[in-house]
């Protein structure tokens, strides 16, 4: 780990949040049933995130109950489309910032193997304290720009990358396609514009050997699902 090397970054005292009323109702709506112990860690890192959050600009959101909304809820909206990962498939979410959606993932999911990418190496300080503290033996984070990690050894290593907020689509499918398996999943976490922003990328889901499976609307945005072809379809998309 990148961040192995200097010293652990304290952790702010926090309490951990509870859920909003009504929120496994909006679970609900996504189709996801999450346990009261995996509830309570979502709740323990929101606080942290939160708490920190004082110190270092990780979220603009500082209400908690937005945090559940706009932070938890919308990173949950990944779930269903996980489905078909199996048991130890490894997920990388790219510039990960304070942890989203890759921690509350690896949370609800703690037989996948999560790798949180950002650039910014007090944020990559951050999420090992935080996935230290909630005892997230499955994450571990990576201080680096997608460009530069895209082409090292974790190119090509993972079932599934996922990305928010970190840029339109036309500049975020080259920082995220290249860390795909052939045949792996990439979730890109979007807002109401992702069908312009999709027709303004066409040429570079083509030139990244990726195909555009589906949009798919969630209760907070939408999120666009490609496919990474195999290297043949890659070298016939550059022609
Ligand atoms: C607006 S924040 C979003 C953070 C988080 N994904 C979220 O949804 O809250 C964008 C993050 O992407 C990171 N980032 C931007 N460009 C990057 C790159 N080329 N490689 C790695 N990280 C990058 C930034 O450091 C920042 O933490």
């Amino acid at each position: 780990m990148t961040t192995a090397a200097r010293p652990p970054l304290p952790l702010p005292i926090s309490t951990p949040l509870a859920p909003p009323d009504g929120f496994d109702a909006r679970l609900a709506e996504i189709g996801v049933r999450l346990d009261e112990p995996v509830l309570a860690k979502l709740g323990d890192y929101l606080a942290r995130l939160l708490a920190m959050n004082e110190q270092m600009n990780l979220t603009a959101i500082k209400d908690p109950t937005e945090a559940w909304e706009k932070h938890a809820l919308d990173a949950l909206t990944l779930l269903p489309l996980l489905g078909d990962v199996g048991a130890g498939s490894r997920l990388v979410d790219i510039g990960s910032g304070g942890g989203l959606p890759g921690i509350p993932i690896a949370i609800a999911r703690p037989d996948l193997q999560v790798t949180l990418v950002d650039a910014t190496q007090k944020k990559t300080a951050f999420l090992s304290a935080v996935a230290e503290a909630l005892g997230l033996t499955n994450v571990e984070a990576r201080a680096g720009r997608a460009e530069q990690l895209g082409a090292s050894e974790l190119r090509g290593g993972f079932d599934v990358v996922t990305a928010r907020a970190v840029a339109r689509l036309h500049a975020l499918v080259p920082l995220t396609a290249p860390f795909a398996k052939p045949g792996g999943l990439v979730l890109l976490v979007k807002g109401q514009r992702a069908d312009e922003e999709l027709a303004e990328a066409k040429r570079v889901l083509v030139e990244q050997g990726t195909t555009h499976e589906k949009t798919v609307a969630t209760p907070t945005g939408r999120i666009v699902v490609l496919r990474r072809g195999s290297g043949e379809a890659r070298r016939k998309g550059k022609r």
